[in-house]
């Protein structure tokens, strides 16, 4: 079986390397960057869910693949909070798509500010917590949880839910 990722990303690639292993030992992966169709800093949960979507069906597309992974992440405002949001999507060859989301966690006021001043919140991170890549790392999540969830156990969150869709379809 072929994984394709529509990322190169290290937290997200992981991620699906290390999810989609467990239950198909045999997979084998490839990473490609593909476009998201949205912006690079969704803004919404739908632009974030959309982003998602559209990585795992370009992935499909421009690779060989059983099955096409995207991951996505971004921001929404409820109330007087910034979330950070994540979504994940994967496409099949039948045309099946699965989307779900996972954790949502507060942004402080000030790394808030400058993402709705229009910064994208990787760089912002890099800054707030004066380190580099991040969003290869722990991420914004790994800062905010202080260690106890990174990014790449963010994303494993999601790809389990998504392979376990498939293994629900599969079985019906
Ligand atoms: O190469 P890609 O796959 O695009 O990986 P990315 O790190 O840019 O990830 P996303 O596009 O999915 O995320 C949208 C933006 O939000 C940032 N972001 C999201 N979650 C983050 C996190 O946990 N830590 C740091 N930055 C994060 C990310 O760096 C982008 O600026
Ligand atoms: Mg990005």
């Amino acid at each position: 079986m072929l994984v394709a990722i529509g990322t190169q990303n290290k937290a997200k690639t992981s991620a699906v390397e290390k999810v989609v292993r467990t239950y198909f030992p045999e997979a084998n992966f490839i990473h490609i960057n593909v476009e998201s169709g949205v912006a690079a800093q969704p803004m919404s949960t739908e632009e974030t869910r959309q982003g998602a979507i559209n990585r795992a069906k370009n992935t499909l597309q421009q690779t060989e693949a059983d099955w096409g992974f995207g991951l996505e992440g971004g921001v929404h405002q409820l109330e007087d909070t910034l979330y950070c949001c994540n979504w994940g999507a994967i496409a099949l060859r039948d045309g099946t798509v699965i989307s779900s989301a996972g954790a949502q966690f507060m942004l402080p006021n000030e790394v808030a500010n400058e993402v709705h001043a229009g910064q994208e919140l990787g760089p912002v991170m890099d800054a707030f917590a004066q380190k580099e890549n991040t969003r290869h790392n722990e991420g914004a999540i790994g800062i905010f949880t202080n260690g106890l969830i990174n990014r790449q156990q963010m994303f494993e969150h999601i790809v389990t839910l998504l392979v376990g869709q498939v293994l629900y379809l599969n079985n019906k």
